[in-house]
């Protein structure tokens, strides 16, 4: 299990899926500096109790950050090619954007002209959400449109891209 040279690696699944044990593997078997990048954010104890279970997996050797909007700020300023770069998740990251009234279509073209240049190596984990039925509220629509575009918008940009289902990974491109 290697992290490619070429570009990020994009690693998709449902919940619970274990995308993020398996992108914590590709992190730790690439030698280089270890960096988390938390999207989410602990709005309730539940939440809470999930980051905690998440920290004591990553263990000793992580550096964590946590960025709930301004991703591609935190990004360049991480920017390093002795570092791998793990990202978890955009989908949280989409839902923060929404909340605050973003402009998806800016956010997302930011990203896009950022992956080519960096110099860490990134890894991009995200929630497939589209698989299921349409749902009912509007606001849930948005988001999975918005999560659909941005999968397609940054796995043209990736060297690899991953789906997880039952902590299997299917490469799926690269
Ligand atoms: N703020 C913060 N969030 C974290 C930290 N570690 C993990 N998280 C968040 O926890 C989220 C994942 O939580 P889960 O719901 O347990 O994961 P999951 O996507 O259902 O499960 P897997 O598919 O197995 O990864 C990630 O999206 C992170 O943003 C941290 O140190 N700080």
């Amino acid at each position: 299990m290697s992290i490619p040279h070429a570009g990020p690696v994009l690693v998709l699944g449902g919940a619970r899926s274990g995308k993020s044990s398996f992108s914590e593997r590709l992190v730790e078997a690439s030698g280089l500096g270890m960096h988390y990048v938390a999207t989410g954010r602990a709005w309730d104890e539940e939440m809470r109790e999930r980051i905690d279970h998440h920290r004591a997996r990553r263990g000793e050797g992580w550096t964590t950050h946590e960025e709930p909007l301004d991703l591609v700020s935190l990004l360049s300023r991480i920017d390093d090619e002795q570092r791998v770069v793990l990202v978890d998740c955009l989908t949280l990251w989409v839902t923060n954007l929404m909340m605050e009234g973003r402009d998806m279509a800016a956010e997302f073209a930011a990203l896009a002209a950022f992956l080519p240049e960096a110099r860490a190596r990134l890894i991009l984990v995200s929630n497939e959400v589209g698989l299921g039925i349409v749902p009912e509220n509007r606001m849930a629509r948005d988001f999975r449109d918005h999560a659909g575009r941005l999968h397609q918008i940054v796995a043209e940009k990736s060297a690899e891209v991953y789906f997880v289902a039952a902590g299997l990974p299917l490469k799926m491109k690269g």
